[in-house]
């Protein structure tokens, strides 16, 4: 596959990253305004590095489009000439709507929303998938791509916000939770690095349970509780100070968010 990445910032890069782990391109074109701190991408075998999003898509199928919000408006007009049968259009862009990418390009064209999520830079994204109409009949090839940087599933476009607070933030809710069993794992005892290491694997563990069982959380928290134990009285306490609560109104607060700052 001749991929473009057009805006290789935190996220692009990240996907880039994860594409070259997986040796998963024929060439990997990585576009940006100041390309002077990612030039050594070029050392990777058929990566090349450039601030012309034009002699990118000229010399690439999939185009992966990672600017922020307000960019995006601005390739698009930039590049809709270039457009051809051959190119697949791929935005990971926030709350930009396929309808509003079809309005600019004027042309009917193989789009494709995807939201990744930052753990794609390790091969572990969740990522979730839409397409218009026309892209329905490529969409294999977002899912093969987003299969290898992680786990991918294809849902309507009307899903994508609730999608984006789940799945990209997502990960800074979670990584919150770490931080606090490790500061709770501190107070305990254990020095910084140990405490850290074990928040994580306990984290990896649990949710490997469930991927790998198909199991119910509760039925796992019932096989941990013990009566009288030290888990039920830890968890209760949790929930008496809002832990659930507290993580479900965190969710619709994003998700508020989110539905006013995209613009459609
Ligand atoms: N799924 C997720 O976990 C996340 C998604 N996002 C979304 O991904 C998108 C990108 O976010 P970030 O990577 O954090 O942004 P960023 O600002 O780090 O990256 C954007 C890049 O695009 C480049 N750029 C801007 N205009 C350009 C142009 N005309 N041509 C070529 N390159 C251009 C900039 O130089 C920059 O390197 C946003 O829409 C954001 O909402 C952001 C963070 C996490
Ligand atoms: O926080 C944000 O608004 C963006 C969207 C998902 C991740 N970052």
């Amino acid at each position: 596959m001749k991929i473009a990445i057009l805006g290789a910032g935190n996220l692009g890069l990240s996907i880039g990253k994860g594409l070259i782990m997986n040796n998963a391109y024929t060439s990997l074109y990585l576009t940006r305004r100041n390309t002077e701190d990612i030039q050594d991408y070029e050392d990777y075998s058929k990566v090349k590095v450039l601030s012309d999003n034009l002699e990118a898509v000229k010399n690439s199928d999939i185009l992966i489009f990672a600017v922020q919000p307000t960019q995006l408006a601005g390739i698009l007009e930039e590049i809709k000439d270039e457009l051809s049968e051959k190119h697949v259009l791929i935005s990971t862009v926030t709350g930009f709507k396929i309808p509003r990418m079809e309005k600019i390009l004027e042309a009917e064209h193989f789009i494709i929303r995807a939201m990744p999520n930052t753990a794609i830079a390790v091969s572990k994204s969740m990522t979730c998938i839409c397409s218009n109409e026309k892209g329905k009949k490529r969409i294999a090839i977002a899912e093969a791509i987003f299969n290898r940087l992680g786990t991918s599933i294809i849902i309507p476009e009307n899903k994508m916000q609730a999608a984006t607070v789940i799945c990209a933030s997502g990960v800074a809710f979670w990584m919150r939770l770490i931080r606090a069993t490790t500061q709770g794992a501190v107070q305990l005892g254990f020095d910084a690095k140990d405490a850290q290491e074990l928040s994580m694997q306990t984290c990896l563990g649990a949710a490997s349970l469930l991927i790998e069982s198909g199991r119910h959380p509760e039925e796992e928290i019932d096989k941990v509780t013990t009566p009288r134990g030290c888990t039920i009285e830890g968890l209760n306490e949790m929930e008496h100070n809002g832990l659930s609560s507290s993580l479900i109104k965190g969710i619709q607060a994003s998700f508020k968010k989110i539905n006013n700052i995209s613009e459609n």
